[in-house]
């Protein structure tokens, strides 16, 4: 099995320029590919797993993977896949998010290079650029792709015209220096690939050998973009998602787009995920795929420790002896549920009850309390002249505050 079958099991495969190429390419060598990453947040989100993680499995197979990541692309802006003009970044900004996506791809990938295209852009005169370079594209082939002809109704900028030059640019100097032969991107980056195969056979003759491969969109079984929750994105920083948030959202994943997802998100083998795939056959209820999705990519994205750490709240949650919770651990586990602040002193249980929007009424708040329905860090308290004292309670922090069975708040504390 060679690594273009393994990305094929997978799924994983979209568009190819030229399979035979590429598949006789990779039997006959270990080859130097590459995948960019624009600088327009400073986090990736589980979007940038997919294309990244790809690399990574060539990487195994013993090809060389560099990412690029983009700071000269990012100050312009791809107008691919985007129904109108980006709002530009500020260099500050662009500089700032390169630095901020550099470490997170240090911290999480391995066994690549990474190279930056400001390096090789910045100094190209607009001379050079249009003697150089504009001369080898048309602009009719431009306008024709997809990427632009979407575009034209609503309106594009010179600029983000120009964008697929850039890009074309990066995989032409990435071959010259490095031997780069393959560019694999996203499924809306099909329009660049091909702007860069062009390029390469212009600059440097028809018969180079270079390729372009995307990987598929990827859709949940109900037909909706996969990766995006209520909250909005799925972050692979752990400010934005903490870990235990990003372990849930693998666990609560349907039964029916679990198996793709393993395939796609885990460098678990064949066998493994059979044999998940008949567990999820044989005993759907145990969600022994989901959970062993959620710890492989917790592990990969978080590492070891926090992935303990998102099982032990996982766990307690489900207990409900939130007093074995450390105060960070509380942090983690209610960085998403209803918070109020509250003053540092003794409160009423009834006051707690009203001032964190747990009760609208008094009355209300009482009857949840003589009817055990209020629970004070793992505790039920069924006396409502009971008197709080946040001092006892997670460093002076925080009290968590359950209401029936599932529902919590936090208050923390001044
Ligand atoms: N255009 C790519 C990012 C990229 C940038 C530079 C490249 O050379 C390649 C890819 C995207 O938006 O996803």
């Amino acid at each position: 099995m060679n690594i273009i079958d393994e990305l094929s099991w997978r799924g994983l495969i979209n568009q190819q320029s030229d399979e035979k190429g590429l598949r006789d390419l990779v039997d006959s060598k270990d080859i130097s590919l590459y995948c960019g990453m624009d600088p327009t947040g400073d986090s990736m989100h589980i979007g940038h797993l997919l294309p990244f993680m790809t690399l990574e499995r060539f990487g195994k197979f013993g090809h060389h993977p560099y990412i690029v990541i983009g700071g000269a692309t990012g100050s312009i802006g791809d107008p691919s896949g985007k129904k109108a003009e980006r709002p530009m970044q500020t260099m500050d900004q662009v500089n700032h998010n390169v630095k901020a996506l550099s470490d997170q791809a240090n911290k999480i990938f391995s066994g690549f290079t990474m190279v930056n295209n400001y390096d090789w852009t910045h100094q190209i005169g607009i001379l050079d650029f249009l003697r150089d370079y504009g001369k080898l594209f048309n602009v009719n082939t431009m306008l024709n792709k997809e990427i632009i002809s979407s575009r034209l109704e609503a309106g594009i900028s010179f600029t983000e015209f120009t964008y697929q030059i850039l890009q074309s640019l990066d995989f032409l100097t990435l071959y010259r220096e490095h031997n780069v032969q393959l560019q694999v991107g996203g499924g809306d980056q099909w329009g660049n690939l091909t702007a860069g195969l062009d390029l390469i056979h212009k600059a440097e003759g028809a018969d180079a050998k270079v390729y372009a491969l995307t990987i598929p969109l990827l859709l949940k079984s109900d037909g909706t973009k996969f990766g995006k929750t209520a909250g909005g994105a799925v972050w692979l920083d752990p400010e934005k998602t903490s870990p235990y948030e990003f372990y849930q959202f693998w666990f609560n994943q349907d039964d029916k787009d679990v198996v793709n997802l393993l395939k796609k998100f885990t460098f678990l083998s064949r066998e493994e995920i059979d044999a998940l795939e008949e567990s999820v056959k044989t005993a759907p209820e145990k969600r022994l795929a989901q959970k062993t999705l959620a710890q492989e990519v917790t592990k990969f994205v978080h590492g070891e420790e926090a992935l303990k750490t998102a099982e032990k709240i996982t766990d307690v949650l489900f207990s409900g002896e939130i007093q074995e919770l450390t105060t960070a651990e509380v942090a983690e586990a209610f960085h998403g549920v209803p918070s109020e602040e509250i003053e540092n002193a003794p409160i009423n249980l009834v006051d707690l009850l009203i001032a964190t929007n747990v009760d609208k009424s008094k009355r209300q708040a009482r009857e949840d309390i003589q009817n055990g329905a209020i629970r004070i860090n793992g505790e039920k308290l069924t006396d409502t002249t009971l008197e709080i004292d946040p001092k006892d309670s997670f460093d002076g922090k925080y009290i968590v505050i359950r209401r029936g069975k599932k529902k919590y708040f936090l208050a923390k504390i001044k």
